[in-house]
């Protein structure tokens, strides 16, 4: 059976993830599943045995294989790399650390049959917004959420569990796409020519907590991603549009700063 599905996971420093996301992606995808999915890592030079690991479960019989690279760093850069040696024309981007389920991979799939990009979504009725975060970290999201609103209707364009039709990625130029940074799901959103209708399946999930490894956001990947929205901005507004992006913007920050003292006070 040829493979059309593809899942791609970004993954830096995950070897302790790599087996149990591994085994749960095929167990969630069952037989049937497990025939026409691979599952690719890309790795970023981590050193730390990951690449032993994806050996070991290939010779178990496991569909799978890493990337390693070592001439670049970066989420979104990797995410790009993996979809683009993907044999499928299903293509789905997770997180190594298990914070999005890989139970959730199988309905990704079915809605990307009937949609031209998928994601998996944190805002919808019954699931838990990240209720285990810290208060800064909620303020940080939901700030950035709130930002990307004039882009996409999309509810969780900041969501690293999403996923495409390969035919609407090979349509964009690779220059045109700022692989910088983590929010690689708003940015080909924002840039891909997407057809008007059955654009964006949505699919609730619970962000999980990360138990083992840590997380690599940092100050830098939030300063990249302002500059992404600004990038974004322009791509789709034009720079004539100037004044407007700065009243916009002046009004988001009071609207966050509002948010802000609300949560504090
Ligand atoms: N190859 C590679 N992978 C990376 C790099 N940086 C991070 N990753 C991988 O990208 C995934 C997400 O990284 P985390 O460090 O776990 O990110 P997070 O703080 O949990 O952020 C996640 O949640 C956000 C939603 O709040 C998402 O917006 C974000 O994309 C990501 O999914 C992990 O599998 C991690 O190993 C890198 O430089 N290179
Ligand atoms: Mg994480």
């Amino acid at each position: 059976m040829s493979i059309t599905n593809s899942v791609i996971v970004p993954a830096y420093h995950e070897k302790l993830n790599v087996k149990p996301l591994t085994t749960r992606l095929f167990a969630a995808l069952g037989n049937e599943g497990s025939k026409c999915t691979e599952l690719i890592f890309v790795d970023d030079n981590s050193q730390d045995g990951s690449v032993e690991e994806v050996e070991a479960l290939k010779k178990q019989g496991y569909n799978v294989k890493i990337i390693v690279r070592t001439d670049e760093r970066g989420l979104s850069s990797a995410v790009l790399k993996g979809f683009h040696e993907a044999q499928g024309e299903y293509l789905i981007c997770m997180d190594a650390d298990l914070q999005h389920p890989p139970e959730s991979v199988p309905q990704l799939f079915d809605s990307l049959k009937t949609h031209a990009f998928v994601l998996g979504t944190r805002y919808a009725p019954g699931v838990g917004i990240d209720k285990d975060w810290p208060l800064y970290r909620r303020v940080i999201s939901s700030t950035a959420r709130m930002m990307a609103r004039p882009l996409t209707t999309a509810s969780d364009p900041m969501s690293g569990f999403f996923g495409l039709q390969k035919k609407y990625l090979l349509q964009a130029a690779p220059s045109d796409i700022n692989s910088q940074g983590f929010k690689i799901a708003l940015e080909l959103l924002a840039k891909l020519p997407l057809p008007k209708t059955n654009t964006i399946g949505e699919i609730p999930f619970s962000f999980g907590v990360r138990t083992e490894g840590e997380s690599k956001l940092s100050g830098k990947v939030i300063i990249q991603y302002l500059q992404q929205l600004k990038e974004l901005y322009f791509f789709k507004y034009g720079a004539n549009n100037l004044i407007l992006f700065f009243v916009f913007w002046s009004i988001l920050a009071l609207y966050a700063l509002y948010k802000l003292l609300a949560l504090v006070c």
